[in-house]
């Protein structure tokens, strides 16, 4: 990447930069490769961060898909990731996950379920696993709660096999104009797949273990057993350890990531590890040494973050990943760029400045994907609650087997919004929807800098610096002015 006009000598935000597009001999913008450039090969550059109230097995199986990677975060107990992770190995690589009811069961539970999955159908299955329904809103609406979901089923099925390509899928839904076809093996339902999820299926590659399995990460943090909780990871099936402290230029987590790479080269496991956050060449280089694979790097971008109000720490994201993607350039590594991307142009400028791939927390978890419970506003818009990982809401849940003082002492030092409202998007509710808008960005970023794949990117694009008014100017106007 080079600068326009010269590298100013302050720092910048991804809001603070555009990019002017060049001579190009890429026709289209299907022809470029978004493989990562850190040194995982995900098909996608892009990670759900280790945010309890975003990174779940639903959202890891469903982004793995697409080609990215979720981290489930480190506050949970070892046996739930343990869970998590089979669940998720277990996944199929190409239907999604249907959400399945029993016919007797009560509409206001299938109502209950239907906002878990994008997807927005709930498969009836016998007690054999056999499906013999399908309900979605349209059928349920109106319907007393207390009703048997076999009343309101649909039973005229699009039946098909779990070996049936995409496009097949797509014929069979167009021809019987169906919401969702039904893969079935053994007699047994084993996925869904709806008209959108056959278009995606085709046109992305999912992130896929060396035995074929979606990928999945894991946090750790730098309290407890280290050794312990990495050998537990490995053992379980983690396919990335991420070790995740605010401030990951300090002694005590350079020790953790010696300690973490001691435990994955003394394994039969070829683990990456992604050890953070810095913003600096200097930290760096220094988790570079202590083993670190992937720098994690943003301090204070984030969406639920409140460290740089309240200790004026932090740095301008793009200036952070563009500094300490060339320091790890240096030795043969890559960064993640974690935090602060609300807009495609955000992964795209990032990635432009170096980073490998880039993680993004907030802006998933207004999604049917993410955990938390669908809850509606008082004018009806349906959002998920979001906190921060250093709010007083996670510590509280990280100190839980504490004594009473040390908890308290921790609730000290929140640097997180500990409630926050992430409205589901009635364009893009599912996380794949909001895949589908960045991706669509950032191929035709590529396209613009006239390259094919994201080492041409970084290598090629020009990035200019821009006043605020230039920020706004490119913001479209949903009504007149
Ligand atoms: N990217 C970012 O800007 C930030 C991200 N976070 C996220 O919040 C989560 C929790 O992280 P964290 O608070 O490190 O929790 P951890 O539970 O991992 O604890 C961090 C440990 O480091 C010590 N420490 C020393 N200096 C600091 C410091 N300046 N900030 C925080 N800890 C310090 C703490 O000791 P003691 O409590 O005694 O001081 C504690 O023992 C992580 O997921 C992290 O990524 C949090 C803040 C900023
Ligand atoms: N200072 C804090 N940073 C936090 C907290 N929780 C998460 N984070 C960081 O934000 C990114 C995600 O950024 P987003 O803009 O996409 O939401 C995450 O990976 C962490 O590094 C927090 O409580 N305080």
């Amino acid at each position: 990447m080079r600068f326009l006009t010269g590298k100013p000598d302050y720092d910048l935000t991804y809001d603070d930069v555009f990019m002017a597009p060049r001579r190009s001999s890429v026709t289209s913008r299907l022809d470029v490769d978004l493989t990562s450039t850190d040194g995982l090969g995900l098909p996608l550059p892009l990670v759900v961060a280790n945010m309890t109230a975003i990174s779940g097995r639903r959202m890891a199986e469903t982004v793995a898909r697409r080609g990215g990677i979720a981290v489930i975060p480190q506050d949970l107990p070892t046996d739930i990731v343990a869970n998590a992770i089979a669940k998720v190995k277990s996944a199929h690589t190409v239907f999604d996950t249907p959400l399945t009811i029993d016919p007797h069961a009560t509409v206001g539970e299938a109502l209950m379920l239907l906002p878990k999955r994008a997807h927005q159908v709930v498969v009836v299955v016998d007690q054999d696993g056999a499906p013999i329904g399908t309900v979605s809103e349209a059928d349920l609406a109106g319907m007393d709660r207390f009703s048997q979901v076999h009343e309101a089923m649909s039973s005229d099925l699009t039946l098909v096999s779990p070996d049936a390509t995409p496009t097949e899928v797509f014929d069979e839904l167009s021809a019987h104009r169906h919401r969702a076809a039904l893969a079935v093996a053994d007699g047994r339902l084993v996925g869904l797949m709806t008209i959108k999820g056959a278009l995606r299926a085709a046109l992305y590659t999912p992130a896929l273990d060396a035995s074929g399995r979606l990928k999945i990460g894991v946090a750790v943090g730098i309290s407890g057993d280290v050794e312990a909780r990495v050998e537990a990871l490995l053992e379980a099936g983690a396919d990335v350890l991420v070790m995740d402290t605010a401030h990951g230029h300090q002694e005590r987590m350079i020790s953790a990531v010696e300690r973490c790479h001691a435990v994955v080269e003394a394994s039969d496991r070829t683990v990456p590890i992604v050890a953070g956050n810095v913003v600096t060449a200097d930290g760096t280089a220094d988790l570079i040494e202590a083993g670190a694979d992937v720098i994690k790097v943003g301090v204070g971008p984030g969406a639920m973050c409140t460290t740089r109000m309240q200790t004026g720490v932090g740095r301008p994201q793009f200036s952070a990943v563009l500094e300490c993607a060339a320091e790890a350039r240096e030795s043969g590594k890559s960064v993640w760029a974690d935090g602060g991307v609300r807009h495609p142009r955000d992964v795209a400028l990032a990635l432009a400045a170096g980073a490998g791939a880039v993680m993004i927390g907030s802006w998933f978890a207004g999604t049917h994907e993410s955990p938390g419970e669908l809850l509606y506003a008082s004018d009806g818009r349906p959002y998920k609650e979001s906190f921060g990982m250093a709010s007083a809401r996670a510590v509280r849940a990280r100190t839980r087997s504490q004594s009473a003082f040390e908890r308290a002492r921790a609730a000290l030092f929140e640097e997180g919004i500990s409630s926050s409202r992430m409205y589901l998007d009635p364009a893009r509710p599912g996380v794949e929807d909001l895949l589908d808008f960045i991706v669509s960005g950032v191929r035709s970023s590529c396209t613009y800098a006239g390259a094919r794949d994201l080492v041409e990117f970084a290598n090629q694009a020009i990035v200019g610096v821009q006043s605020a008014s230039g920020y706004n100017e490119g913001r479209p106007l949903h009504s007149s002015w």
